[in-house]
């Protein structure tokens, strides 16, 4: 095991939520605490990525984006890393099959908000990584119908698992999928960004 990455014991149940942080705000605090618990997760990795391979524009440099995150992430049980550029991945694909090669035991969950699964059959083997990890989906504002009648719910409409039963979700056996409705939360990067450039620009 590499001294440089995080400790996981075997059977820990680990949600990973992906993302460019750019900058990480209270949205992400809150989905990662609601998952934790509706998908009783013992810990959330922030995986902070090098970038988006469907976005253009580059992000903030990783280090600022980072320690961004890491002063607001102050619940222990979450864990803010830059591992993927670590093990060098940048494909979700790659990323979820070196962590399973690395922590052979851990059982992970893979994270992200209702806009993403919209665009989940646009990424690199998408399929690969819904028949590796079960994935948690948390409700994000104008994303769940969208969500909902996407055409990665269409297609995954066999493996969908209940809301009812999300708390079974890190223990089934993929492809295994849950959306949860949370208490909806508006914070985004790019409307930050967009503050931010409004004040400066
Ligand atoms: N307010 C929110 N509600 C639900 N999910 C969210 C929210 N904010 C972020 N997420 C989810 O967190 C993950 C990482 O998000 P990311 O770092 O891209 O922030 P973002 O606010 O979505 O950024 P941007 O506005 O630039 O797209 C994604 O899966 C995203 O869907
Ligand atoms: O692997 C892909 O093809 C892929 C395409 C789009 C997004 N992702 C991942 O989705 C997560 C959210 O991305 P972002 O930029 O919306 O914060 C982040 O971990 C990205 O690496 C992954």
């Amino acid at each position: 095991m590499r001294a440089d990455l995080p400790f996981a014991p075997p059977g820990m149940r680990i949600g990973l939520l992906g993302g460019s942080f750019d900058p990480a705000h209270e949205g992400h605090v809150h989905i990662t605490e609601e998952a934790m618990r509706r998908f009783q997760l013992d810990q959330v990795w922030w995986l902070v990525s090098p970038g988006n391979p469907l976005k253009v524009h580059g992000p903030a440099p990783l280090e600022q984006r980072i320690a961004g995150a890491r002063n607001l992430a102050k619940n222990p049980r979450i864990l803010v890393t830059d591992i993927e550029s670590r093990i060098g991945t940048r494909m979700t694909a790659d990323t979820i099959a070196g962590l399973q090669r690395i922590y052979p035991r851990v059982r992970f969950v893979w994270l992200m908000g209702a806009d993403n699964l919209v665009q989940f059959d646009r990424w690199d083997r998408w399929s690969e990584i819904a028949s590796r990890v079960p994935i948690g989906v948390i409700a994000r504002p104008g994303w769940r119908t969208p969500a909902r009648f996407s055409r990665t719910a269409r297609m995954l409409w066999r493996s969908r698992i209940p809301e009812t039963r999300a708390g079974d979700l890190a223990n089934s056996v993929p492809p295994a999928w849950s959306m949860i409705n949370v208490p909806l939360n508006k914070q985004s990067s790019s409307a930050i960004r967009a503050r931010a450039e409004g004040k400066t620009g």
